[in-house]
């Protein structure tokens, strides 16, 4: 009979929002997680900033400052980082790997920017890393694209990732709040970077969109190589005028693969892969529109799977800390049996496609002059560059003119230059709004 282990020790990095949370789950599930593991989960140690601070709920012998010495000691099995940030989380996890500790994580910034560098030493030292929490909070998704689908082809990831600018966004449509009014309102709840900069520009969701690729494409796939635009620009006209065209504006995550112009040389591949992450307008009726507050929705798109569609609390203390318990659980299982969980395989490096040759539609909103041929010289700047309209409608009359333009798909490039040439007409008095459209035609 195998001898009976002893419980394994767990380092807890960072103890504010997510942190304390996994604090209380481990105290308050302790004997349900010992059943589901084979073996009691105890905590090692806290690291935290600040130690005067009181922490309800946490053993004040436990906390210490010295985080660095915490990941290598030799009573510590796993860590789990909630810090946030690049450094010092990534030397951090580098050496509770090298110590030979599995890593649980929630810090999406940081395997977006240098993911490579963790998985080389998770590989290395035959450690586990696990980030479910890095990725739309509570909801499975990275476990279902890591293991479930990791045998099928996957054609594209599309989704709402960061809670706050959803909740930004639905308080905007909603209830016609302002935008940093609703801003505070999503710091408050907890759903927020510490920095908010990071979600409302857009670089939350980038980092997102990236591990999403990566995993989705077996692809190596950075922040960097995301086309990324925030909320900040949107305004309230913008908003108005989604709901003149029974739309809403979501902040999107898509990552699809581009198919190749007919040759067969890329064969299932595409050409390449893009991803992006922008505002954009959705019909009320697409499923996405219906996502409020600080929830998130991603549909998965594979060849044998089909449409998967994932839903749930994105962002928030408890949430969060759900995923990093479910991973938790999972790594002290591998500890348990002595097998290893997957390690990342980004064999196909696939090129990710400038955003120029991506294929989009414009919604365009024109303030102009109403007078003949305006509409013809609108017309001409949109044929100059070979994108086809779907649809044209006027407002108003004389001063108070405007046209409202829906393209079909055409290349990013060619749309942006039509923008350009509009803006150039003497008949446009303003562009007054321009955001892409997406979940139709
Ligand atoms: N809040 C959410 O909804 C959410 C959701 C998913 C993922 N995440 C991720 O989880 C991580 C933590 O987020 P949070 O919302 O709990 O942030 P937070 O700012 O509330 O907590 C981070 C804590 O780490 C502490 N800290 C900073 N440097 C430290 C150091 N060197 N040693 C020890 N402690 C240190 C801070 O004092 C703070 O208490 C981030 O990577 C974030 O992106 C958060
Ligand atoms: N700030 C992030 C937390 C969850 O990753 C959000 O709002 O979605
Ligand atoms: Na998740």
């Amino acid at each position: 009979m195998k001898p009976e282990r002893g419980p394994l020790r767990v380092a807890l990095l960072g103890c504010g929002v997510v942190g304390s949370e996994v604090v209380r789950l481990l105290r308050e599930q302790a004997d349900d997680l010992a059943a589901r593991v084979g073996t009691p989960l105890e905590l090692a140690g806290v690291a935290v900033r600040r130690p005067e601070r009181v922490r309800a709920g946490v053993d004040p012998a436990l906390v210490t400052t010295d985080a660095q010495g915490l990941v290598t000691r030799d009573d510590v099995d796993i860590v789990v980082e909630v810090i946030g940030g690049i450094e010092p989380a990534r030397t951090l996890m580098l050496e509770a790997m090298k110590t030979g500790k599995s890593v649980v994580t929630a810090n999406k910034a940081l395997l977006a920017e240098d993911g490579a560098t963790l998985f080389a030493a998770a590989r290395e030292y035959g450690a586990d890393l696990y980030y479910e929490a890095s990725v739309a909070g509570a909801i499975p998704l990275l476990r279902p694209l890591r293991e479930s689908l990791v045998g099928d082809h996957v054609h594209r990831v599309l989704g709402i990732v960061n809670g706050t600018t959803n909740y930004i966004l639905d308080q905007m449509d909603s209830n016609g709040a302002g935008f940093n009014e609703a801003l505070e309102e999503a710091q408050a709840l907890g759903y927020a970077e510490a920095d908010p900069t990071a979600d409302v520009e857009g670089f939350d969701a980038a980092a997102k969109a990236a591990i999403l690729a990566q995993l989705a494409f077996h692809t190596p796939v950075t922040a960097a190589d995301v086309h990324r635009e925030g909320i900040t620009e949107v305004s309230a006209a913008d908003v108005a005028g989604a709901k003149g065209m029974d739309c809403v504006v979501k902040l999107l995550a898509i990552c699809e693969r581009v198919p190749s112009d007919g040759g067969a040389q890329d064969g299932r591949n595409g050409r390449g892969v893009s991803v992006r992450v922008y505002p954009a307008m959705i019909p009320r009726s697409h499923p996405l529109a219906s996502v409020r507050e600080a929830y998130n929705a991603v549909f998965v798109e594979a060849e044998s799977a089909g449409s998967l569609m994932f839903y749930g609390a994105g962002a928030g203390g408890a949430p969060t800390a759900s995923a990093v318990l479910g991973d938790l659980v999972a790594v002290a299982r591998n500890v348990v049996g002595g097998t290893p969980g997957p390690v990342e395989v980004t064999y196909a490096k696939l090129p990710v496609l400038p955003m120029g040759e991506t294929v989009t539609r414009y919604y365009i909103h024109l303030d102009v002059t109403d007078e003949a041929g305006v509409l013809a010289a609108v017309a001409a700047e949109f044929a100059r560059h070979e994108v086809s309209i779907q649809a044209v409608r006027q407002v108003g009359l004389g001063e108070e003119a405007q046209l409202v333009v829906v393209t079909h798909r055409a290349p990013d490039a060619a749309l942006s230059a039509v923008v350009e040439g509009l803006r150039g007409l003497d008949s446009v008095r303003e562009v007054a709004s321009v955001m892409r459209v997406e979940g139709e035609e």
